[in-house]
């Protein structure tokens, strides 16, 4: 069986964010992933990790978040300046908070010179922070219009020419589904360049016990190749309350 994360930017979203790891690691979680930790100084998200024996699986970098601000520069050409800036700041953050991976984000662009600038990009990251992992991933582009790492064929050609021990793959069941309708076969082509899996059903984002993917069958694939890393909840859920949502934990 798989080890679960919970994404507490998405699951325990009812609760302030310091309660969030609180509520998590009382639902059973021994680790969390949060995307955009920034808006908080780096202390108070490592007290709270601390005080819940929590692990951080996981970050975004570059911030900043959503709101009004575009999700990172890793592709885009002429970014190159802010990207720095953005890995520098993220990797401050790391050195308390200990992510075992940071997601680097490409930014909205369709550039021709886009991926020759994400591969250097990466390198540059890869090669700053020899012993951080950093990971690539697929927003299918309903909900990312024009980002620029929309598809897993696309991060495969990305990787390779990347050719970094510490770059991988995040591969997010929801995203897979939405872009190539059959997150399986995603898996099936792409999972052994995966770092990191995160899970929620498609096409609504809801718990992972809905819709076409079978994640019981998922997680015994997992399993069966070999997949040590975590597996993160990453999810909008249905019920009022997240913990009421998580059934899909023991059934699977
Ligand atoms: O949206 C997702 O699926 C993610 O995992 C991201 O990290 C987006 O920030
Ligand atoms: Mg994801």
């Amino acid at each position: 069986m798989p080890r679960f994360a919970a994404n507490i930017s998405l699951l325990f979203a009812e609760l302030p964010y310091l309660d969030r790891f609180d509520a998590a690691a009382r639902a059973g979680f021994a680790a969390v992933e949060i995307l955009f930790p920034y808006d908080v100084p780096a202390k108070q998200t490592h007290r709270a990790l601390l005080s819940n024996g929590l692990e951080l699986v996981l970050m975004n970098a570059p911030p900043p978040n959503y709101t009004g601000g575009t999700p990172g520069y890793g592709a885009v050409p002429g970014g190159e300046g802010r990207f720095e800036h953005d890995i520098r700041r993220s990797l401050r953050y790391a050195e308390s908070l200990k992510p075992g991976l940071l997601h680097v984000m490409s930014g909205y662009t369709k550039d021709p010179a886009a991926k020759a600038t994400f591969v250097r990009n990466l390198q540059w990251a890869a090669d700053l922070a020899p012993a951080q992992t950093f990971t690539i991933e697929p927003l299918n582009p309903g909900d990312q219009p024009g980002y620029f790492m929309d598809d897993y064929d696309l991060a495969a050609e990305v990787l390779d020419a990347v050719d970094r021990p510490n770059v991988g793959l995040q591969y997010d069941t929801y995203h897979a589904q939405v872009i190539h309708g059959d997150a399986a076969q995603v898996w099936k082509d792409h999972g052994a360049r995966a770092v990191h899996v995160q899970i929620g059903a498609a096409p609504g984002r809801s718990e992972p016990a809905e819709g076409p993917i079978d994640f019981p069958a998922l997680f015994r694939t997992l399993d069966a190749d070999g997949y040590a890393g975590w597996v993160s909840a990453e999810y909008n859920p249905t019920t009022r309350r997240t913990e009421d949502s998580l059934h899909w934990m023991s059934v699977s």
